[in-house]
């Protein structure tokens, strides 16, 4: 079964649509205000709105206030929210509890300690998605992480990957991981917050979709 694979940090109606055509399973949307890749809510809205029943849409947050995030999740209503920053187990577990949406955390994966306290998003969440432990950025700088921290983690919920991931070795990423979801931003760019529409096809083909 090929891995679903999620395109994220989607700015434009041509690239969702783009981005769907191609074979992407999810795509994400970004309000993280610094990233090069940021909508803000009226454009997070009606690009869910081109994708509405065509293909998952993530909500990206980082560190959102309960206000923020209450907003977003009301003019927005993705099928998932992704939180990518230091939100803690009790906060994502009421979000999960008050919306019919699926809850996704994105941690950091340093080592194999990680690994152990990633247990406590266990029943909070949704999915574990891993990337390259955060920078000056938290997320969507192109870094990856060890892959082989992940051979023979017994895994306790659905998960993916992320950082630093590219047409040219997400074949790799997924041999060496046996992912089940793959998730991309950076490396199918022409530029920080530029989608490549060739780059995403030969991301889409190397991943098996
Ligand atoms: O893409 C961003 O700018 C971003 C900003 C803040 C948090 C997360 C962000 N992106 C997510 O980070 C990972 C890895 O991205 P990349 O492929 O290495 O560029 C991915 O989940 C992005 O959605």
């Amino acid at each position: 079964m090929p891995p679903l694979v999620k395109i994220c940090g989607l700015k434009t109606p041509e690239d969702v649509d783009a981005a769907i055509r191609l074979g992407a399973t999810h795509i994400g949307l970004n309000l993280y205000e610094p990233s090069p890749r940021y909508v803000d809510l009226k454009t997070a809205a009606e690009l869910r709105k081109c994708a509405e029943g065509r293909v998952k849409v993530a909500l990206l947050l980082v560190n959102a206030s309960q206000i923020a995030t209450a907003e977003a999740l009301g003019k927005v209503r993705p099928d998932i929210v992704q939180f990518h920053g230091s939100e803690a187990p009790e906060w994502v577990a009421a979000v999960k509890r008050s919306i019919p949406a699926e809850v996704w955390k994105a941690v950091g994966l340093k080592d194999a300690g990680t690994l152990d306290r990633i247990r406590q998003y266990d029943g909070a969440v949704d999915r574990i998605l891993f990337d390259a432990p955060a920078q000056a950025m938290p997320g969507g700088t192109g870094t990856r992480f060890d892959w082989s921290l992940l051979v023979n983690h017994r895994h306790s919920i659905d998960w993916g990957i992320a950082g630093g991931l590219t047409p040219a070795n997400v074949a790799e990423a997924l041999a060496a991981t046996g992912a089940p979801l793959v998730d991309v931003s950076s490396g199918v760019e022409s530029a920080p917050g530029v989608k490549d529409m060739d780059k995403i096809a030969a991301f889409l083909k190397a991943a098996g979709r």
